[in-house]
């Protein structure tokens, strides 16, 4: 296992490593447990991930998966439905705004934002000739340039007019690698994460993320291990270097999701 490059990520690993059945570790999933591909719809875990899940999350208080995508959709991606050892998964869709339990196997999902319909409706009208493609994930409409002739071009040109769109409608813009998501605000994956620390009484936690939208539950962890009372150690991942603004408040770097993935599997093996 590679140690973290920072004193804040050993002084987090040290506190999983003494005590990891108090210990959270929470993964993102494009680009962090799934490589980045060029269509969503294929985006799958990647090989070995599921296994490392499984012989992690019995050795701490909780794994959990912090995604943009729906909890469903990130359930049937990842494959981790009916997973022995990951009994207790927790998938936290929508940025948080939803939630999936292995235990029961049910969503819990909040009541649609009335803007998602309106901006649906209003989007082709601003989307014109550029070569994107939407991504209708219900709560949420993510516009991706990926497969665009000049994806980052297309990317900038539409930013501010999808900003103004989903602003007429109160929504909000959240960029990401190559997208562009119009989605209700008030959920965060920083929100989430710290509701879940303390909803299991996690004493650490891990994080591991890849883009724009994990840097709120970055913060979200600088804050719990700064704590006057109630400090909670935790190591930051960053996966891939896309992202430089993530890569450089990370305590460890790895490459992608197969060193996420060959970290994760180390630091089970490192508990047993
Ligand atoms: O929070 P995440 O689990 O990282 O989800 C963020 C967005 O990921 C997906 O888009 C990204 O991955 C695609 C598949 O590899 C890639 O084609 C795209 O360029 C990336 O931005 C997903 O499609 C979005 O809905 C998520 O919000």
């Amino acid at each position: 296992m590679r140690t973290p490059q920072t004193p804040a990520g050993r002084t987090g690993l040290d506190a999983i490593l003494a005590r990891p059945a108090e210990a959270l570790v929470a993964l993102d999933f494009d680009g962090t447990l799934a490589d980045i591909v060029p269509d969503p719809e294929q985006a799958r875990a990647h090989p070995g991930a599921v296994a490392a899940l499984a012989a992690l999350a019995p050795k701490v208080a909780a794994v959990a998966v912090i995604t943009g995508r729906p909890a469903d959709v990130a359930v049937r991606f990842a494959g981790v439905a009916g997973v022995e050892g990951l009994d207790h998964l927790v998938v936290l869709g929508h940025y948080g705004a939803e939630r999936w339990d292995a235990v029961t196997g049910a969503v819990h999902a909040p009541e649609p934002h009335p803007g998602v319909a309106a901006v649906r409706a209003e989007l082709p009208g601003v989307l014109g000739e550029y070569e994107t493609w939407t991504e209708d994930k219900g709560h949420a409409l993510a516009v991706h340039t990926r497969r665009a002739a000049d994806p980052q071009a297309a990317f900038d040109a539409l930013r501010g007019p999808l900003g103004e769109l989903a602003a007429r409608h109160g929504l909000i813009v959240e960029p990401g690698r190559l997208v562009l998501e119009l989605r209700p605000p008030g959920m965060d994956k920083g929100v989430a994460l710290t509701e879940y620390v303390r909803e299991i009484g996690a004493t650490s936690v891990l994080y591991a993320g890849d883009d724009l939208g994990d840097l709120a539950a970055y913060a979200a962890v600088e804050k719990l291990r700064v704590q006057d009372e109630d400090a909670v150690p935790g190591l930051l991942i960053c996966s891939g270097a896309e992202v430089p603004e993530l890569a450089a408040r990370a305590d460890l770097a790895l490459s992608g999701p197969g060193e996420v993935v060959a970290y994760l599997r180390g630091l089970a093996d490192r508990l047993a």
